[in-house]
Protein backbone atom coordinates (compact mmCIF):
# COMPACT_ATOMS: atom_id res chain seq x y z
CA UNK A 1 0.00 0.00 0.00
CA UNK A 2 1.06 3.36 -0.66
CA UNK A 3 0.37 6.33 1.57
CA UNK A 4 1.61 9.82 1.68
CA UNK A 5 3.05 9.54 5.08
CA UNK A 6 3.42 6.53 7.55
CA UNK A 7 4.08 7.46 11.28
CA UNK A 8 5.75 4.74 13.51
CA UNK A 9 4.28 4.76 16.80
CA UNK A 10 0.66 5.76 17.96
CA UNK A 11 2.10 7.53 20.99
CA UNK A 12 1.48 10.75 22.68
CA UNK A 13 3.22 12.52 19.86
CA UNK A 14 2.10 10.07 16.67
CA UNK A 15 -1.65 10.21 17.54
CA UNK A 16 -1.50 14.08 17.48
CA UNK A 17 1.33 13.96 14.39
CA UNK A 18 -1.99 11.65 12.48
CA UNK A 19 -4.79 13.76 13.43
CA UNK A 20 -2.89 16.94 12.29
CA UNK A 21 -1.28 15.83 9.13
CA UNK A 22 -4.84 14.26 7.77
CA UNK A 23 -6.60 17.02 8.52
CA UNK A 24 -5.61 17.91 4.75
CA UNK A 25 -7.85 15.34 2.69
CA UNK A 26 -5.49 15.02 0.32
CA UNK A 27 -2.78 13.57 1.97
CA UNK A 28 -2.87 10.11 2.93
CA UNK A 29 -1.84 9.49 6.34
CA UNK A 30 -1.07 5.34 7.74
CA UNK A 31 -0.51 5.02 11.22
CA UNK A 32 1.43 2.37 12.88
CA UNK A 33 0.97 1.33 16.30
CA UNK A 34 2.50 -1.93 18.05
CA UNK A 35 0.44 -2.51 20.84
CA UNK A 36 -3.52 -2.35 20.68
CA UNK A 37 -5.41 -0.01 19.20
CA UNK A 38 -8.93 0.94 21.12
CA UNK A 39 -11.33 2.86 18.24
CA UNK A 40 -14.25 2.64 20.52
CA UNK A 41 -13.82 4.34 23.72
CA UNK A 42 -16.72 1.61 25.23
CA UNK A 43 -13.80 -0.98 25.09
CA UNK A 44 -10.91 0.37 26.39
CA UNK A 45 -9.67 -0.81 29.62
CA UNK A 46 -10.18 0.35 32.66
CA UNK A 47 -6.71 0.44 33.52
CA UNK A 48 -6.25 3.22 30.22
CA UNK A 49 -9.70 4.80 30.61
CA UNK A 50 -9.28 6.21 34.49
CA UNK A 51 -6.21 8.01 35.38
CA UNK A 52 -6.28 7.16 39.05
CA UNK A 53 -5.48 3.49 37.75
CA UNK A 54 -1.84 2.86 37.27
CA UNK A 55 -2.36 -0.84 36.41
CA UNK A 56 -0.95 -0.40 32.89
CA UNK A 57 2.40 1.01 34.12
CA UNK A 58 2.98 -1.99 35.91
CA UNK A 59 5.37 -4.55 35.30
CA UNK A 60 3.61 -7.22 33.80
CA UNK A 61 0.93 -5.06 32.33
CA UNK A 62 0.12 -6.10 28.42
CA UNK A 63 0.14 -2.12 27.80
CA UNK A 64 3.97 -1.38 28.99
CA UNK A 65 7.07 -2.51 26.96
CA UNK A 66 8.98 -2.88 30.39
CA UNK A 67 12.20 -1.69 29.85
CA UNK A 68 15.01 -1.91 32.05
CA UNK A 69 17.78 1.12 32.49
CA UNK A 70 20.72 1.85 35.02
CA UNK A 71 20.12 4.77 37.00
CA UNK A 72 23.81 5.29 38.80
CA UNK A 73 26.42 2.87 39.01
CA UNK A 74 25.72 2.41 42.73
CA UNK A 75 22.30 1.07 42.26
CA UNK A 76 22.38 -3.18 42.28
CA UNK A 77 19.21 -3.54 40.51
CA UNK A 78 18.41 -2.69 37.14
CA UNK A 79 15.11 0.45 37.54
CA UNK A 80 11.98 -0.55 35.69
CA UNK A 81 11.33 2.02 32.68
CA UNK A 82 7.10 2.09 32.06
CA UNK A 83 6.42 3.00 28.26
CA UNK A 84 3.09 2.59 26.72
CA UNK A 85 2.68 0.23 24.45
CA UNK A 86 -0.95 0.76 23.06
CA UNK A 87 -3.05 3.27 20.73
CA UNK A 88 -1.76 6.68 22.99
CA UNK A 89 1.39 5.41 23.85
CA UNK A 90 3.00 6.57 27.02
CA UNK A 91 0.21 9.15 27.37
CA UNK A 92 -2.13 6.09 27.98
CA UNK A 93 -0.85 4.77 30.66
CA UNK A 94 0.58 8.20 32.10
CA UNK A 95 0.05 10.07 35.34
CA UNK A 96 -1.50 13.18 33.57
CA UNK A 97 0.34 15.90 34.76
CA UNK A 98 0.14 18.63 32.63
CA UNK A 99 2.98 21.28 33.10
CA UNK A 100 4.51 23.12 30.89
CA UNK A 101 8.06 24.00 30.81
CA UNK A 102 9.62 27.24 31.73
CA UNK A 103 10.31 29.90 29.11
CA UNK A 104 14.11 29.57 29.55
CA UNK A 105 13.49 26.21 28.80
CA UNK A 106 12.27 26.65 25.57
CA UNK A 107 14.10 29.56 25.14
CA UNK A 108 17.91 28.00 25.72
CA UNK A 109 17.08 25.47 22.78
CA UNK A 110 16.13 28.40 20.40
CA UNK A 111 19.88 29.93 21.54
CA UNK A 112 21.18 26.53 20.36
CA UNK A 113 19.63 27.38 16.83
CA UNK A 114 16.17 26.06 17.00
CA UNK A 115 15.04 29.25 16.49
CA UNK A 116 11.25 28.05 15.65
CA UNK A 117 11.09 26.65 19.13
CA UNK A 118 11.40 29.49 21.36
CA UNK A 119 9.00 30.33 24.10
CA UNK A 120 6.97 33.18 21.92
CA UNK A 121 6.89 30.45 19.06
CA UNK A 122 5.86 27.36 21.28
CA UNK A 123 3.59 29.53 23.42
CA UNK A 124 0.43 29.50 20.52
CA UNK A 125 0.54 25.74 20.25
CA UNK A 126 0.39 25.38 23.91
CA UNK A 127 -2.80 27.19 24.05
CA UNK A 128 -4.34 25.35 21.08
CA UNK A 129 -3.62 22.33 22.34
CA UNK A 130 -5.85 22.66 25.55
CA UNK A 131 -9.00 23.98 27.10
CA UNK A 132 -8.02 24.98 30.20
CA UNK A 133 -11.50 25.28 32.85
CA UNK A 134 -9.64 27.28 35.65
CA UNK A 135 -7.74 30.08 33.94
CA UNK A 136 -8.37 32.07 31.66
CA UNK A 137 -5.89 34.25 30.40
CA UNK A 138 -3.36 35.18 27.45
CA UNK A 139 -1.42 31.65 28.14
CA UNK A 140 -4.00 29.35 27.92
CA UNK A 141 -6.48 27.89 25.61
CA UNK A 142 -10.18 27.56 25.86
CA UNK A 143 -10.67 25.95 22.63
CA UNK A 144 -7.95 22.92 22.21
CA UNK A 145 -8.70 19.01 22.18
CA UNK A 146 -7.33 18.66 26.24
CA UNK A 147 -9.23 19.70 28.70
CA UNK A 148 -7.14 21.01 32.07
CA UNK A 149 -8.51 21.06 35.27
CA UNK A 150 -6.91 21.25 39.40
CA UNK A 151 -8.21 19.60 42.06
CA UNK A 152 -10.26 22.98 43.87
CA UNK A 153 -8.66 23.07 47.27
CA UNK A 154 -12.22 22.42 49.02
CA UNK A 155 -11.77 18.65 47.37
CA UNK A 156 -8.45 17.94 48.40
CA UNK A 157 -7.57 15.28 50.93
CA UNK A 158 -6.34 16.32 54.32
CA UNK A 159 -2.61 15.23 53.35
CA UNK A 160 -2.94 17.78 50.01
CA UNK A 161 -3.74 20.31 52.86
CA UNK A 162 -0.85 19.72 54.82
CA UNK A 163 1.32 19.67 52.04
CA UNK A 164 -0.02 22.36 51.62
CA UNK A 165 0.42 24.73 54.55
CA UNK A 166 3.63 23.52 55.38
CA UNK A 167 5.16 24.17 52.04
CA UNK A 168 3.48 28.20 52.66
CA UNK A 169 5.24 27.70 56.08
CA UNK A 170 8.36 26.92 54.82
CA UNK A 171 7.93 30.81 53.31
CA UNK A 172 7.54 29.76 49.33
CA UNK A 173 4.95 31.73 47.99
CA UNK A 174 1.14 30.18 46.88
CA UNK A 175 1.82 29.48 42.85
CA UNK A 176 -2.04 30.52 41.67
CA UNK A 177 -1.25 28.83 38.19
CA UNK A 178 1.65 26.24 37.63
CA UNK A 179 1.53 26.58 33.64
CA UNK A 180 1.99 31.06 34.16
CA UNK A 181 5.57 31.63 32.82
CA UNK A 182 6.09 33.32 36.17
CA UNK A 183 5.32 30.28 37.64
CA UNK A 184 6.90 29.57 41.16
CA UNK A 185 6.00 28.38 44.61
CA UNK A 186 2.77 25.69 45.80
CA UNK A 187 -0.63 25.24 44.48
CA UNK A 188 -2.47 22.83 42.86
CA UNK A 189 -1.34 20.56 39.70
CA UNK A 190 -2.80 21.21 36.13
CA UNK A 191 -4.22 17.77 35.06
CA UNK A 192 -5.22 15.95 31.97
CA UNK A 193 -8.19 14.19 33.71
CA UNK A 194 -11.42 15.71 34.15
CA UNK A 195 -14.47 13.02 35.23
CA UNK A 196 -11.09 11.05 36.18
CA UNK A 197 -10.89 10.07 32.66
CA UNK A 198 -7.11 10.17 31.09
CA UNK A 199 -7.52 12.56 28.34
CA UNK A 200 -4.58 10.79 26.11
CA UNK A 201 -3.84 11.76 22.49
CA UNK A 202 -5.43 8.62 21.38
CA UNK A 203 -9.27 10.26 22.95
CA UNK A 204 -8.28 13.87 22.27
CA UNK A 205 -6.56 13.85 18.76
CA UNK A 206 -6.61 10.90 17.25
CA UNK A 207 -10.27 9.64 17.89
CA UNK A 208 -12.13 13.10 16.61
CA UNK A 209 -10.47 12.40 12.92
CA UNK A 210 -10.89 8.56 12.77
CA UNK A 211 -13.26 9.01 10.04
CA UNK A 212 -11.37 10.95 7.92
CA UNK A 213 -11.34 8.55 4.79
CA UNK A 214 -7.80 9.57 4.70
CA UNK A 215 -5.77 8.18 7.64
CA UNK A 216 -5.97 4.39 8.46
CA UNK A 217 -4.91 3.64 12.06
CA UNK A 218 -3.36 -0.21 12.10
CA UNK A 219 -2.65 -1.48 15.93
CA UNK A 220 -0.49 -4.54 17.05
CA UNK A 221 1.56 -3.71 13.59
CA UNK A 222 5.38 -3.28 14.50
CA UNK A 223 7.49 -1.69 12.38
CA UNK A 224 10.94 -3.60 11.94
CA UNK A 225 12.72 -0.75 9.59
CA UNK A 226 12.73 2.01 7.70
CA UNK A 227 13.40 0.99 4.03
CA UNK A 228 15.91 2.97 2.04
CA UNK A 229 16.87 3.49 -1.67
CA UNK A 230 20.33 5.57 -1.21
CA UNK A 231 19.55 7.82 1.45
CA UNK A 232 15.92 8.29 0.88
CA UNK A 233 13.26 6.84 3.03
CA UNK A 234 10.62 5.18 0.86
CA UNK A 235 8.81 2.95 3.02
CA UNK A 236 8.42 1.08 6.53
CA UNK A 237 9.03 -2.57 6.98
CA UNK A 238 6.21 -4.04 9.61
CA UNK A 239 5.59 -7.41 11.69
CA UNK A 240 2.11 -8.30 12.44
CA UNK A 241 0.95 -10.62 14.97
CA UNK A 242 3.84 -13.31 15.56
CA UNK A 243 7.64 -12.33 14.82
CA UNK A 244 8.75 -14.08 11.88
CA UNK A 245 12.02 -15.86 12.71
CA UNK A 246 13.35 -15.21 8.89
CA UNK A 247 13.19 -11.97 9.27
CA UNK A 248 15.80 -11.92 11.72
CA UNK A 249 18.77 -10.19 10.80
CA UNK A 250 22.41 -10.77 11.58
CA UNK A 251 23.08 -7.23 11.22
CA UNK A 252 21.85 -3.38 10.26
CA UNK A 253 23.39 -1.96 7.50
CA UNK A 254 24.61 1.74 7.68
CA UNK A 255 23.15 3.87 5.82
CA UNK A 256 24.36 6.99 7.10
CA UNK A 257 26.52 7.74 10.39
CA UNK A 258 24.93 10.05 12.71
CA UNK A 259 27.24 10.42 15.91
CA UNK A 260 24.61 12.16 18.10
CA UNK A 261 21.98 9.04 17.82
CA UNK A 262 21.66 8.15 21.85
CA UNK A 263 23.97 10.20 23.17
CA UNK A 264 22.62 13.12 25.42
CA UNK A 265 19.94 11.08 27.35
CA UNK A 266 17.98 13.38 29.40
CA UNK A 267 15.73 12.95 31.97
CA UNK A 268 13.68 13.80 35.14
CA UNK A 269 15.84 11.83 38.02
CA UNK A 270 13.62 11.43 41.41
CA UNK A 271 13.54 10.04 44.63
CA UNK A 272 10.57 9.33 46.71
CA UNK A 273 10.54 10.03 50.75
CA UNK A 274 8.34 7.84 51.64
CA UNK A 275 5.84 8.95 54.58
CA UNK A 276 4.32 6.29 57.43
CA UNK A 277 0.35 7.35 57.32
CA UNK A 278 -1.24 6.76 60.54
CA UNK A 279 -4.28 4.42 60.75
CA UNK A 280 -7.56 5.61 59.15
CA UNK A 281 -5.87 8.60 57.22
CA UNK A 282 -7.92 9.02 53.62
CA UNK A 283 -5.42 8.56 50.85
CA UNK A 284 -6.71 9.12 47.03
CA UNK A 285 -8.55 5.86 45.58
CA UNK A 286 -10.87 7.03 43.01
CA UNK A 287 -9.33 10.72 43.09
CA UNK A 288 -6.41 12.01 41.15
CA UNK A 289 -3.35 10.83 43.35
CA UNK A 290 -1.02 14.04 42.68
CA UNK A 291 -3.15 17.17 43.73
CA UNK A 292 -0.66 19.55 44.93
CA UNK A 293 2.38 20.28 44.30
CA UNK A 294 6.09 22.81 44.88
CA UNK A 295 8.46 24.26 42.16
CA UNK A 296 11.42 26.71 44.10
CA UNK A 297 15.08 26.78 43.33
CA UNK A 298 17.29 25.26 44.96
CA UNK A 299 20.10 26.95 47.19
CA UNK A 300 22.23 28.73 44.98
CA UNK A 301 20.89 27.44 42.04
CA UNK A 302 21.49 29.66 38.67
CA UNK A 303 18.25 27.38 37.17
CA UNK A 304 14.93 29.36 38.44
CA UNK A 305 12.58 26.58 39.65
CA UNK A 306 15.07 23.52 38.99
CA UNK A 307 13.34 21.43 41.27
CA UNK A 308 9.50 20.37 41.96
CA UNK A 309 8.14 18.00 44.72
CA UNK A 310 4.71 16.70 44.62
CA UNK A 311 2.79 14.46 47.41
CA UNK A 312 1.27 11.32 46.18
CA UNK A 313 -1.32 9.48 47.95
CA UNK A 314 -2.65 6.01 47.13
CA UNK A 315 -4.84 3.03 48.27
CA UNK A 316 -7.01 0.69 46.27
CA UNK A 317 -7.45 -0.27 42.74
CA UNK A 318 -4.16 0.02 40.00
CA UNK A 319 -1.83 0.73 43.23
CA UNK A 320 1.25 3.25 41.99
CA UNK A 321 2.63 6.28 41.68
CA UNK A 322 1.38 8.06 38.70
CA UNK A 323 4.74 9.81 37.93
CA UNK A 324 7.50 7.68 39.63
CA UNK A 325 6.04 4.35 38.40
CA UNK A 326 3.11 1.56 39.58
CA UNK A 327 6.26 -0.66 40.32
CA UNK A 328 6.89 1.30 43.44
CA UNK A 329 3.51 0.70 45.05
CA UNK A 330 3.95 -0.58 49.03
CA UNK A 331 0.77 -2.59 49.67
CA UNK A 332 -1.40 -0.84 47.67
CA UNK A 333 -1.61 1.77 50.17
CA UNK A 334 1.16 4.77 50.15
CA UNK A 335 2.20 8.14 50.84
CA UNK A 336 4.82 10.11 49.66
CA UNK A 337 7.18 13.12 48.59
CA UNK A 338 8.14 12.60 44.89
CA UNK A 339 11.38 14.80 44.70
CA UNK A 340 12.13 15.67 40.85
CA UNK A 341 15.04 17.12 39.77
CA UNK A 342 13.95 19.13 37.01
CA UNK A 343 16.83 20.24 35.14
CA UNK A 344 19.84 17.73 35.76
CA UNK A 345 23.06 18.49 34.60
CA UNK A 346 24.26 15.00 34.34
CA UNK A 347 22.88 13.22 31.08
CA UNK A 348 22.85 9.12 29.71
CA UNK A 349 23.23 7.58 26.75
CA UNK A 350 20.90 4.79 25.13
CA UNK A 351 22.59 2.41 22.68
CA UNK A 352 21.19 -1.23 21.08
CA UNK A 353 21.58 -4.35 22.52
CA UNK A 354 20.47 -6.43 19.63
CA UNK A 355 19.62 -6.19 16.13
CA UNK A 356 16.28 -7.29 17.36
CA UNK A 357 13.61 -4.48 17.52
CA UNK A 358 11.75 -6.44 19.81
CA UNK A 359 14.32 -6.06 22.49
CA UNK A 360 14.52 -3.26 24.54
CA UNK A 361 18.00 -1.35 24.43
CA UNK A 362 20.48 -0.40 26.84
CA UNK A 363 19.41 2.58 28.60
CA UNK A 364 22.21 4.47 30.88
CA UNK A 365 21.01 7.27 32.69
CA UNK A 366 24.22 8.23 34.63
CA UNK A 367 22.02 10.62 36.81
CA UNK A 368 23.82 12.23 39.71
CA UNK A 369 27.03 12.18 37.92
CA UNK A 370 27.28 16.01 38.07
CA UNK A 371 28.01 16.78 42.10
CA UNK A 372 25.46 20.13 41.34
CA UNK A 373 22.29 17.22 41.30
CA UNK A 374 23.41 15.19 44.10
CA UNK A 375 23.55 18.30 46.20
CA UNK A 376 20.24 19.47 44.76
CA UNK A 377 18.96 16.26 46.03
CA UNK A 378 20.04 16.24 49.35
CA UNK A 379 18.84 19.37 50.06
CA UNK A 380 14.90 18.85 48.64
CA UNK A 381 15.20 15.53 50.50
CA UNK A 382 15.59 17.55 54.09
CA UNK A 383 13.18 19.58 52.90
CA UNK A 384 10.87 17.25 52.34
CA UNK A 385 11.87 15.56 56.07
CA UNK A 386 11.31 19.42 57.45
CA UNK A 387 7.72 19.30 56.76
CA UNK A 388 6.83 15.96 57.63
CA UNK A 389 7.10 17.48 60.64
CA UNK A 390 4.90 20.13 60.56
CA UNK A 391 1.89 20.48 62.81
CA UNK A 392 -0.60 19.83 60.42
CA UNK A 393 0.90 16.39 59.07
CA UNK A 394 1.53 15.23 62.94
CA UNK A 395 -2.45 13.59 62.87
CA UNK A 396 -1.46 12.28 59.25
CA UNK A 397 1.37 10.58 59.94
CA UNK A 398 4.08 9.17 62.21
CA UNK A 399 7.18 10.02 60.26
CA UNK A 400 9.44 8.89 57.68
CA UNK A 401 9.22 5.29 56.41
CA UNK A 402 12.83 6.26 54.20
CA UNK A 403 15.49 7.75 54.08
CA UNK A 404 15.46 5.97 57.43
CA UNK A 405 17.21 8.56 60.57
CA UNK A 406 20.41 6.68 59.72
CA UNK A 407 20.22 7.77 55.95
CA UNK A 408 19.69 11.08 57.20
CA UNK A 409 22.49 11.64 59.88
CA UNK A 410 25.65 12.73 57.40
CA UNK A 411 25.61 14.21 53.74
CA UNK A 412 27.36 11.08 52.83
CA UNK A 413 24.94 8.99 54.30
CA UNK A 414 22.31 10.69 52.72
CA UNK A 415 24.10 10.65 49.08
CA UNK A 416 24.79 7.16 49.64
CA UNK A 417 20.91 6.38 49.72
CA UNK A 418 20.10 9.06 47.37
CA UNK A 419 22.46 6.97 44.53
CA UNK A 420 21.10 3.75 45.46
CA UNK A 421 17.41 4.79 45.64
CA UNK A 422 17.46 7.03 42.04
CA UNK A 423 14.50 6.50 39.89
CA UNK A 424 12.53 8.18 36.87
CA UNK A 425 9.81 9.98 36.57
CA UNK A 426 9.45 8.76 32.90
CA UNK A 427 10.62 11.89 31.10
CA UNK A 428 13.32 10.83 28.76
CA UNK A 429 14.02 12.85 25.80
CA UNK A 430 17.06 14.12 23.97
CA UNK A 431 18.35 11.14 22.27
CA UNK A 432 18.03 12.20 18.47
CA UNK A 433 19.10 15.95 19.27
CA UNK A 434 17.70 18.67 16.94
CA UNK A 435 20.33 21.40 15.87
CA UNK A 436 21.50 23.93 13.28
CA UNK A 437 23.58 23.05 10.34
CA UNK A 438 27.37 22.29 11.91
CA UNK A 439 26.28 21.08 14.80
CA UNK A 440 27.72 17.30 14.27
CA UNK A 441 25.78 15.91 17.05
CA UNK A 442 22.67 17.07 15.94
CA UNK A 443 20.41 14.08 14.50
CA UNK A 444 17.62 15.98 13.36
CA UNK A 445 17.20 19.64 11.92
CA UNK A 446 14.75 22.18 13.78
CA UNK A 447 12.10 20.85 11.76
CA UNK A 448 12.17 17.47 12.57
CA UNK A 449 13.82 16.55 9.32
CA UNK A 450 16.88 13.57 9.97
CA UNK A 451 19.88 15.26 8.67
CA UNK A 452 21.71 13.59 5.87
CA UNK A 453 18.73 11.59 4.55
CA UNK A 454 15.35 12.30 2.97
CA UNK A 455 12.06 11.80 3.95
CA UNK A 456 12.56 10.53 7.18
CA UNK A 457 11.20 12.86 10.56
CA UNK A 458 11.41 11.68 14.46
CA UNK A 459 8.45 13.83 15.44
CA UNK A 460 9.04 12.71 19.46
CA UNK A 461 10.78 14.31 22.62
CA UNK A 462 14.00 12.58 21.52
CA UNK A 463 14.56 15.70 19.49
CA UNK A 464 14.36 18.03 22.14
CA UNK A 465 17.94 19.01 23.55
CA UNK A 466 16.89 18.98 26.69
CA UNK A 467 14.25 18.45 29.40
CA UNK A 468 12.02 21.00 30.47
CA UNK A 469 11.36 22.58 33.57
CA UNK A 470 7.91 20.19 33.77
CA UNK A 471 6.59 16.97 33.07
CA UNK A 472 6.67 15.64 29.38
CA UNK A 473 3.49 15.58 27.92
CA UNK A 474 2.81 18.50 26.30
CA UNK A 475 4.38 19.34 22.51
CA UNK A 476 3.99 21.61 19.89
CA UNK A 477 0.86 20.08 17.86
C1 LIG B 1 4.32 5.80 33.94
C2 LIG B 1 4.46 7.14 33.24
C3 LIG B 1 4.00 8.28 33.86
C4 LIG B 1 4.12 9.52 33.23
N1 LIG B 1 3.55 10.62 33.80
C5 LIG B 1 3.47 11.77 33.10
C6 LIG B 1 2.71 12.86 33.58
O1 LIG B 1 2.10 12.79 34.65
N2 LIG B 1 2.65 13.98 32.83
C7 LIG B 1 3.30 14.08 31.62
O2 LIG B 1 3.21 15.13 30.96
N3 LIG B 1 4.04 13.08 31.15
C8 LIG B 1 4.12 11.91 31.85
N4 LIG B 1 4.81 10.86 31.34
C9 LIG B 1 5.56 11.07 30.10
C10 LIG B 1 4.69 11.17 28.85
O3 LIG B 1 3.59 10.29 28.92
C11 LIG B 1 5.59 10.85 27.67
O4 LIG B 1 6.68 11.77 27.67
C12 LIG B 1 4.88 10.97 26.32
O5 LIG B 1 3.71 10.18 26.31
C13 LIG B 1 5.84 10.52 25.22
O6 LIG B 1 5.22 10.64 23.98
P1 LIG B 1 5.88 9.98 22.68
O7 LIG B 1 4.91 10.14 21.58
O8 LIG B 1 7.26 10.53 22.50
O9 LIG B 1 6.08 8.44 23.05
P2 LIG B 1 4.97 7.38 23.44
O10 LIG B 1 3.71 8.05 23.88
O11 LIG B 1 5.61 6.41 24.37
O12 LIG B 1 4.63 6.69 22.06
C14 LIG B 1 5.44 5.79 21.39
C15 LIG B 1 4.51 4.79 20.70
O13 LIG B 1 5.24 4.10 19.69
C16 LIG B 1 4.88 2.72 19.72
N5 LIG B 1 6.00 2.00 19.13
C17 LIG B 1 7.26 1.91 19.59
N6 LIG B 1 8.01 1.20 18.72
C18 LIG B 1 7.20 0.89 17.68
C19 LIG B 1 7.41 0.18 16.46
N7 LIG B 1 8.61 -0.32 16.14
N8 LIG B 1 6.35 0.02 15.61
C20 LIG B 1 5.13 0.55 15.93
N9 LIG B 1 4.90 1.21 17.07
C21 LIG B 1 5.92 1.39 17.93
C22 LIG B 1 4.68 2.45 21.20
O14 LIG B 1 3.92 1.27 21.43
C23 LIG B 1 3.98 3.73 21.66
O15 LIG B 1 2.57 3.64 21.53
C24 LIG B 1 4.75 9.61 31.96
C25 LIG B 1 5.23 8.46 31.33
C26 LIG B 1 5.08 7.22 31.96
C27 LIG B 1 5.58 6.00 31.25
Amino acid sequence: MKYDVVIVGGGSAGCTLAARLSEDPNRSVLLLEAGPDYPDFEYLPDEIKYGYNNGASEIDSPFNWSYTARGSAQQSQPMNIARGKVIGGSGSVNGQVFLRGLPEDYDSWAEQGNTEWSYVNVLPFFRKQETDMDVRDDFHGTEGPIPVRRVPRQEWLPVYEAFHQSTLDEGFPYDPDMNNPETSGTGAVPMNNPGNIRMSAALSYLNPARHRLNLTVRGGVQARRVVFEGTRAVGVEVESGRRAEHLREMGIPVVLDSPGVGKNLRDHPMALVDLEPREGVALSEDVPRIQTGLRYTAEGSHLRSDMQITLTSYAGVGGGDPIAGASRSRNGKTLHFTVILELAESSGELTLASTDPAVGPNIDYRYLEDEFDVQRMREAIRLCARLAEHEKFQPLVSGLAAPGPADLESDEALDAWIHANIGTTFHSCGSARMGPDGDAMAVVDQHCRVRGVEGLRVVDLSVAPNVVRATRTRRRS
